[in-house]
């Protein structure tokens, strides 16, 4: 039986290169991307065939941040498809992220280096701002759209004799001191990303309470630190190719010996494209980076450097990491053996090799949100 897939925000990054790789897994697959901008849609969409030429690739205008357009993107799932297999919850903002270069370099000499490295902690603040619905645009995007999504497609997810599967794409980021249950959207303070992670992370652990006896499971990951236009909004690309030494350096550092949570997974494009369209070389090449060929998917002139660094040991180049997705991984899992309140994070070993290791959700969950 072919599976039906959703992906949201798949026009670019993450989202993107999990599309290639599902369809290089599953050439049965129909594959819909759901995503707030056509043009880029249509982009991908016809890169993804470029490399996967009898796919099945179907396109819905979902804009995540938009109650309204959540309504319609489900009504047009219903009419279209019988069931969905997967969701893939992949779509998500960090507006105006600003580093605390002050905290960055006292934290480089403290203990805590590695995690700040993992986790970003302490580093990284963000401004926020209301959307058209009155809703804080982070916790809007990367929390109530997809879980309004979720609660509308339900006669699609929650078939008898079927099992559907959720995944969100969380990140190391997720911190539950930055989470309130007084202000749930964060409104007075300056981590909405962190602290709407955290509560995807909750949300998804509720999920598998109430659903699983449905058919429906949940699971979060944690993809690492990987170039994509969002990490390219919190510093330019020429910056990232500056602090990789100290990114690597750091990796080094014994401390990593004692830790297990210290996974970086940059991967760089270190010359400007010559494609001539601004649009496609935005959206495209940080994807393009992740392949390890020349294919279709390549504009013309992009320079790939991927490295993945697993600190500690040894610098390996790997030239496709994108295997490595631990999205990709929990598609070949069968549900029942997942850890409903773990959180799959995608790791690289000491010779290179790419693993999904399922973690404890930071901290334990408030009762509140549980309940
Ligand atoms: N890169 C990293 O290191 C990490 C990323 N993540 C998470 O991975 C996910 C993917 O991000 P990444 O690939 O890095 O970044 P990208 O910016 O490349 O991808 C984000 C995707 O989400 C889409 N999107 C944003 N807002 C909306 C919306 N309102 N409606 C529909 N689609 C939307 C974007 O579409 P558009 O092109 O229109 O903007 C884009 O396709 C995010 O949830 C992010 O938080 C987690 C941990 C680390
Ligand atoms: C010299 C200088 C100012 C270096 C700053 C390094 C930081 C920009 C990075 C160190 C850890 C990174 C990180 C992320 C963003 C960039 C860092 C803060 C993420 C928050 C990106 C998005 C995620 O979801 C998780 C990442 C964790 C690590």
């Amino acid at each position: 039986m072919e599976k039906i897939v959703v992906v949201t925000g798949a026009n670019s990054g993450i989202g993107l290169a999990l599309c290639d790789r599902l369809l290089s897994e599953d050439g049965r697959l129909r594959l819909c991307l759901a995503c707030r901008n056509m043009k880029r849609a249509e982009a991908a969409r016809t890169a993804l065939l470029a490399c996967h030429g009898d796919a099945r690739v179907d396109l819905l205008h979902l804009d995540v941040g938009s109650a309204r357009s959540v309504l319609s993107a489900a009504e047009e799932l219903k009419a279209r498809y019988r069931r969905m297999d997967f969701l893939y919850l992949n779509a998500g903002i960090m507006p105006n992220p600003t580093v605390d270069i002050r905290a960055f370099f006292k934290g480089l000499f403290s203990r805590n280096v590695v995690n700040m490295f993992a986790t970003a902690e302490g580093l990284l603040t963000q401004q926020d701002q209301l959307n058209s619905d009155g809703l804080q645009e982070v916790f809007a995007t990367n929390l109530f759209g997809h879980f309004l999504l979720i609660r509308e497609l339900e006669p699609l997810l929650c078939q008898p004799g079927h099992t559907s599967r959720l995944v969100w794409t969380s990140s190391s980021n997720a911190r539950r001191s930055a989470f309130s249950i007084q202000d749930i959207q964060h409104r007075r303070g300056k981590e909405p990303y962190s602290s709407s992670k955290y509560a995807s992370d909750m949300l998804s652990m509720a999920l598998n309470k109430h659903k699983n006896q449905q058919g429906l499971f949940s699971s979060v990951i944690c993809p690492g630190l990987v170039m994509t236009n969002l990490t390219y909004g919190i510093l330019p690309s020429f910056f990232w190719t500056l602090i990789m030494p100290i990114m690597w350096l750091v990796g080094c550092s014994a401390l990593y010996l004692f830790t297990s949570n210290f996974n970086l997974k940059p991967r760089l494009t270190t010359s400007p494209s010559r494609h001539t369209d601004p649009d496609f070389h935005q959206h495209f090449h940080a994807y393009a980076v992740q392949r390890s060929r020349g294919t279709g998917l390549y504009p013309a002139g992009v320079f790939r450097v991927h490295t993945s660094l697993r600190p500690g040991l040894r610098r390996g180049v790997n030239t496709n990491s994108c295997s490595g997705l631990s999205q990709h991984w929990l598609f070949l899992q069968k549900p029942e053996s997942l850890d409903p309140r773990a959180k799959y994070q995608s790791l690289t070993s000491g010779l290179g090799t790419n693993y999904t290791e399922p973690r404890r959700v930071s901290n334990v969950c408030p009762r509140q949100i549980l309940l």
